[in-house]
């Protein structure tokens, strides 16, 4: 473990320095990792896996999309892609990576083969954390164990491809074996983790459900469609507005903070914009404070995890959520955003 200085507190995290990928492969020699569920983070993980030469097989139901989509990677009918049960039996490592909802579905046939010292694996504390509502109670003799990369599963299969890779919170809920320390992290570099710092189920579920209905999703496109609205109202063209909004973000401003911070962006803007960014900002923090309070609340008291399971527990879920996406995708600002984002040269 590096202890690492963030902002005045001194973590333990683990960097590649720590734990090679030999000294992961070594510890992960004799297992065999059954990946449960080809959404968005399986295929990320489970390539990322193979690549680094782990022994991976994946569990699907067939005649699926996604087990299509599976044989369509590269993974081989009866040789490393199987059923799902007969991917758990296999597994010494299973790799819970259904939909939250659809964990709670397949808990009473994954449950079957979780046999003494085996490893439960998931990338999200909600199972566990919300078991009144989930129904997920792991046997005492199996490790349970935890790797959430901090970021979409696509892009820790492209950051990993370009030689990059997305920081993951570990947690252990459960060491049957004294191995799951082990277990945990080895798995967390097996998978393309930039660094590791660790959790527990509660926080990496409580903090996860807070940023992705917040700044990371949800509040977003809050700030995104209020200000582009204002702009339109006040006679702004949609080019005008959308590049305001978000083009100049995504394409100049985010990444000069992803380099260097967020001081390191405003002084490369005007003193103009300085002086008005370092004006408004705590209006904004101020006005928004409040929901953040009333958001994390609803994460602590269960009931974003119980819309999430109703909601995603209903046969036309997938329907449902794509009907929203295309409100969203046909909105005037981001009909405009595919219209700025032909434009650009690269695109030309
Ligand atoms: N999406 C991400 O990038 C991301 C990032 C970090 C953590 N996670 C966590 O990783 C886990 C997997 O997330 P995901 O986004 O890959 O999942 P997903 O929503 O893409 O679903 C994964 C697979 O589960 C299948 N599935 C859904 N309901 C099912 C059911 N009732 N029966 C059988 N199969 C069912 C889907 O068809 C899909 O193939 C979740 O715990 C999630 O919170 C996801
Ligand atoms: C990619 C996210 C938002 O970080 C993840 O938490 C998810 O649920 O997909
Ligand atoms: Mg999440
Ligand atoms: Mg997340």
């Amino acid at each position: 473990m590096a202890k690492i200085n963030f902002g005045g507190t001194v973590e333990d995290v683990v960097t590649r320095e720590e734990f090679p990928m030999e000294k992961a492969r070594e510890v992960l020699k004799s297992e065999t990792i059954a990946i449960i569920g080809y959404g968005v983070q399986g295929p990320g993980q489970a390539l990322n896996l193979r690549d680094n030469g782990f022994n991976v097989i994946i569990g699907q139901r067939k005649n699926s999309k996604t087990w299509d989509k599976a044989v369509a990677d590269g993974w081989v009918p009866g040789q490393t892609l199987f059923e799902i049960e007969e991917a758990a039996e296999k597994g010494t490592i299973i790799q819970f990576l259904l939909s939250d909802a659809g964990q709670i579905t397949l808990w009473p046939t994954i449950q079957k083969y979780l046999s003494p010292g085996k490893a439960l694996y998931f990338s999200h504390g909600f199972g566990i954390t919300f078991n009144e509502q989930t129904g997920i109670i792991p046997p005492k003799d199996v490790d349970v164990i935890l790797v959430a990369p901090k970021g979409s599963g696509t892009s820790l299969r492209r950051l990993f491809l370009a030689g990059k890779g997305l920081n993951s919170s570990f947690a252990i809920y459960q060491d049957a074996t004294g191995r799951a320390k082990d277990r945990v992290v080895a798995l967390g570099i097996g998978v393309g983790s930039g660094y590791l710092f660790e959790t527990d189920f509660k926080k990496e579920v409580y903090s996860d459900l807070t940023g992705e209905r917040g700044t990371l999703m949800g509040a977003i496109q809050g700030i995104f469609a209020a200000q582009y609205e204002i702009l339109r109202k006040n006679g702004h063209s949609p080019s005008e507005a959308f590049n305001e909004t978000v083009e100049e973000l995504t394409q100049s401003l985010m990444p000069l903070v992803a380099e260097n911070g967020m001081d390191w962006m405003y002084a490369n803007c005007s003193t103009t914009a300085q002086r008005g960014a370092l004006d408004w900002w705590k209006k904004f923090k101020e006005a928004t404070l409040p929901v953040f309070d009333e958001l994390y609340n609803s994460v602590k008291d269960g009931k974003e995890s119980q819309r999430s399971i109703d909601s995603n527990s209903q046969s036309d879920y997938r329907v449902k959520l794509e009907a929203e996406l295309k409100e969203l995708r046909e909105s005037e600002m981001w009909q405009a955003g595919a219209a700025v984002r032909q434009l650009r040269p690269e695109n030309k």
